[in-house]
């Protein structure tokens, strides 16, 4: 945690979440419980299965995106009925709401459930029971984002995307957004996907600029046709790109732990976050992962001031920004600006 005289706003301010996937919110003890309870094999030749420690301890040394993908898909094979569902999501948000979360967009894998006969409903109204009582019991609002795995054939990806197209156009689920190994599974392979998305007006995001260059970055933009980008440190690659995500407000979700644990980054101090305030692109502070990361969101808002020493005022228009490239209504924005306006005036 920072020390630093903005702490306790840091702490207070209200957070928009925008980044995080609910499958790798699964902390240790649960993932053993839920395979302890469900029957779930797990590795026998991996010794990190065998204790919370060890688990913790693995994950405190991954080698790259695609080390950490391993463990996140064997974690979430624990995961089994609607209560495991929303358990995991009520345990996040429950988590999120001691942090000040106010508001938070979160993903989740469709296809790493149904792939092991997991029915697709079963996760979705899990999730939904979880987010409703999230609401009820915290004021805390939020939006699924269902996740294509760019690993998986997009003819496969496509097939996903078509049974979450009703619950995206009713409303269940608030957008479409791309994850799993990046390098190698360019934006433009799932362009027939995010062209029917668009059609039906469907929000959009991806991830890309995490490990892989800034094309992919460009393409999920041009080829893809997303108003929003997940990771995207690669954008200093290209001046003209970096200018227009400023003048397009293009929201930029950052994950400045994840980068760190996945090797992208030898720290946070080489994070592009002083050119994207001084060129005005707009991002967002976020945890990813947090249950294999080493931190939720008040973490890595800590983790980034300890690092860049920000002001009082550039913290406002980090949550500003958060707040009002959200997907949800503009009555919800209304609420969380004044909140943040009344916590603001508090520390003046
Ligand atoms: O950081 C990530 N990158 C890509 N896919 C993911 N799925 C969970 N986390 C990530
Ligand atoms: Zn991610």
């Amino acid at each position: 945690m920072c020390q630093g005289p903005l702490h306790d706003l840091l702490v207070d301010l209200p957070k928009v979440e925008h980044h995080m996937h609910l499958e790798g919110s699964l902390e240790p003890n649960l993932l053993l419980e839920l395979a302890k309870r469900n029957n779930i094999e797990l590795p026998k030749d991996d010794d990190a299965f065998s204790s919370v420690e060890s688990l913790l301890a693995r994950y405190s040394r991954f080698t790259s995106l695609d080390d950490f993908l391993h463990y996140y898909f064997i974690g979430m094979t624990t995961l089994i009925t609607e209560s495991d569902f929303e358990s995991l999501a009520y345990a996040y948000f429950q988590k999120a709401h001691s942090q000040r979360v106010v508001h938070a967009e979160v993903f989740f894998d469709p296809q790493a459930h149904t792939n092991r006969n997991v029915p697709y409903d079963t996760v979705l109204s899990g999730f939904k029971k979880a987010q409703a009582r999230a609401k009820t019991d915290f004021g805390m609002t939020s939006e699924l984002i269902v996740c294509l795995l760019r690993h998986i054939p997009p003819k496969d990806c496509h097939q996903a995307y078509l049974q979450a197209l009703p619950d995206l156009q009713s409303g269940k689920i608030s957008g479409l957004g791309l994850s799993s190994t990046e390098k190698g599974n360019h934006p433009s392979l799932f362009k027939e996907s995010y062209d029917d998305a668009k059609k039906h007006g469907i929000k959009l995001t991806a991830h890309a600029g995490e490990e892989a260059d800034v094309s992919y970055m460009a393409s999920a933009v041009d080829d893809l046709g997303c108003t929003r980008i997940d990771h995207g440190i690669k954008l200093p690659q290209d001046p003209e790109l970096l200018a227009r995500f400023a003048r397009d407000k293009i929201l930029v979700t950052m994950c400045p732990l994840s980068n760190v644990e996945l090797r992208c980054v030898k720290s946070i101090s080489e994070l592009p976050i002083r050119q994207y305030i001084d060129a005005r692109v707009p991002f967002s502070i976020n945890s990813d992962d947090p249950a294999y990361f080493g931190g939720y969101i008040q973490e890595n808002y800590c983790a980034v001031q300890k690092a860049f020493n920000l002001t009082v005022e550039e913290w406002a228009n980090i949550v500003t920004n958060s707040i009002t490239l959200s997907w949800c209504n503009e009555e919800r924005k209304d609420e969380m600006l004044k909140d943040l306006s009344d916590t603001l005036a508090r520390y003046a």
